[in-house]
């Protein structure tokens, strides 16, 4: 399985902690081929990890059996019409990880009989520990669904769904969901300062808290309910915390944010310039 070629077009943020991830799971770099339209972009991929890297998104398809669709949604329509005939002439299985751009849209662009399996991951591939929700067309043979899982699999977990329209609620939860962790830990850091602590102290405290925590709770059979109750002191200090955050709306805040980005990427699905 790690001897497959594999091609990302698009090298930027997401490509590159997926390519890192498969780099770090065993994959070798000179399996993998990168193409992007920033030149700057490409060469730090290539001084950095070691892949293949080209100006023309045509190579990395000719040159690949897989190749994962990474450029902005509001860039997709573009590149793949461009790269379509040489998609359908090497029968290559696509793998697309924008956010909001449905696999009909996909077909349209890349031909009516394309392989095309739709996932969105995470940035925490880069460390091994991404996340992954997979839809494939009728288009996927049993082989190919394996090779796609395969691949997410080596980064993280990876998981299918049934439909794909819970992509969009995917995107919200996992797909987006780093940046809102990192969000809590931005805040919790600023006010750790303000009581006093050195930014180095504060910073070191909170990413240390976050990762205890999320450890708890994948190794723990319990829920993350009982577990904050675990931490929860009647009368002490965390209650006094957690009365603040539900006073403030916390979850009803958190649930109208997933519900925001939910409805954005159908949003996106929907517009006629993305699709
Ligand atoms: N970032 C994330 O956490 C996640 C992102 N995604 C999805 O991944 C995709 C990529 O996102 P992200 O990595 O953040 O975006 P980036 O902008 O970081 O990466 C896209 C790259 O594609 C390049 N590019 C633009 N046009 C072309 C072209 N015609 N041919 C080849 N390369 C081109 C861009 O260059 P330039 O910058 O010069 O335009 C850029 O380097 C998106 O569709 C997004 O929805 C999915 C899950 C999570
Ligand atoms: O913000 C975005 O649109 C992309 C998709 C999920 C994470 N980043």
């Amino acid at each position: 399985m790690k001897t497959q070629k594999i091609g990302f077009i698009g090298g930027g943020n997401m490509a590159s902690s997926l390519i890192s991830g498969l780099i770090a799971s065993g994959h070798e770099p000179g399996n993998i081929w990168v193409s992007d339209i920033n030149a700057e972009q490409l060469k730090s991929l290539a001084e950095r990890l070691k892949v293949n890297t080209t100006a023309s998104n045509d190579t990395v398809v000719n040159q690949t059996d897989v190749v994962v669709l990474a450029v902005k949604p509001q860039t997709l329509r573009d590149v793949a019409l461009q790269v379509a005939p040489a998609i359908q002439q090497r029968k290559s299985l696509v793998v697309s990880i924008a956010a909001g751009i449905s696999e009909r849209s996909l077909s349209a662009w890349l031909g009516a009989e394309t392989a095309i399996v739709r996932c969105m991951p995470n940035t925490p591939a880069l460390v091994l520990t991404g996340a992954t929700a997979l839809h494939a067309n009728d288009k996927v043979n049993a082989e190919q669904r394996n090779t796609a899982e395969n691949i997410l699999r080596s980064v993280g977990i990876a998981l299918w769904v049934k439909e794909e329209k819970e992509l969009d609620a995917v995107t919200a939860v996992s797909g987006s969901g780093p940046a809102y962790y990192f969000l809590l830990m931005e805040a919790m850091e600023q006010a750790a300062v303000e009581l006093g602590l050195t930014e180095d102290t504060a910073r070191l405290l909170v990413l240390q808290t976050a990762l205890g925590a999320a450890k708890i709770a994948l190794e723990s059979s319990e829920s993350p309910e009982l577990l904050r109750k675990r931490v929860t002191s009647p009368g002490g200090t965390t209650q006094r915390a957690i009365e603040t955050f539900q006073q403030g709306g916390f979850s009803e805040l958190v649930s109208k944010a997933l519900h925001a980005a939910r409805d954005r990427s159908i949003e996106m699905s929907n517009q006629p310039e993305f699709n």
